[in-house]
């Protein structure tokens, strides 16, 4: 079966984090202009489009990405549509009511579009409650399709602080408009950037092994 891209197309412009630095391919060799080849010069923020947080993010004592194991990223997951469960203050807890247990990875789609034309200031953040909630039902990484965990406005990042004390690790800014809610095998390979905060990261969703 034909992997489901969740990953956040690319292209110049590609709104970012206000203030945050913008993603650019430029030129680089040109076989137009005499080359041998065709390059291009990589400039991006850790933060475009779809990507991992690593703790030192939000927490100078935090490890690396390079310390974050991949099978973080890559195994079991559930997809929940979180639109009906989204408070003042986000994705509240009892989304997961009646859930027993939950796989290691949690993706919510809390409703943004396939693609961004200006950066969403008015996202669904997730509420630390709803993080302490599913790490106690046995999750280590939670996706969302917006673009951070906490709300843009907030200096004191209380959902990236309730993943780091549940250790949770976090996966921004999915593109989930064609994904159905269901188990599924998720694979999301960030860049293998040494000693960053974050980086870009390609993810996609494959059908659950049988029996899952
Ligand atoms: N927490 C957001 C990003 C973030 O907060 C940010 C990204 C780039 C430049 C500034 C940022 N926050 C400033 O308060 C995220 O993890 O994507
Ligand atoms: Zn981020
Ligand atoms: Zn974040």
């Amino acid at each position: 079966m034909r992997p489901l891209d969740i990953s956040r197309a690319l292209t110049p412009g590609h709104p970012n984090w206000p203030g945050d630095a913008p993603y650019s391919v430029t030129p680089g060799a040109r076989i137009a202009s005499g080359d041998t080849v065709n390059t291009g010069v990589l400039s991006t923020s850790t933060h475009t489009g779809t990507h991992v947080d690593a703790p030192w993010h939000y927490d100078d004592h935090g490890v690396t990405l390079d310390a974050v194991p991949l099978d973080v990223y890559v195994g079991e997951c559930l997809l929940l549509d979180a639109r009906a469960h989204v408070g003042p203050d986000g994705v509240t807890p009892d989304l997961l009511d009646g859930l027993p247990s939950l796989p290691e990875r949690l993706l919510l789609h809390t409703g943004e579009p396939e693609r961004w034309t200006a950066f969403p200031d008015t996202f669904a953040p997730l509420t630390p409650a709803l993080v302490r909630r599913a790490a106690d039902l046995g999750v280590r990484l939670v996706g969302t399709d917006a673009p951070s965990v906490d709300p843009l406005s907030s200096k004191t990042l209380d959902a990236h602080a309730a993943c780091r004390d549940a250790g949770l690790f976090i996966l921004e800014g999915l593109n989930l408009a064609h994904a159905a809610p269901g188990t599924y095998t998720l694979v999301c390979l960030p860049l293998p950037l040494v000693g960053t905060d974050a980086a870009p990261a390609r993810a996609v969703l494959l059908p659950a092994p049988r029996g899952a």
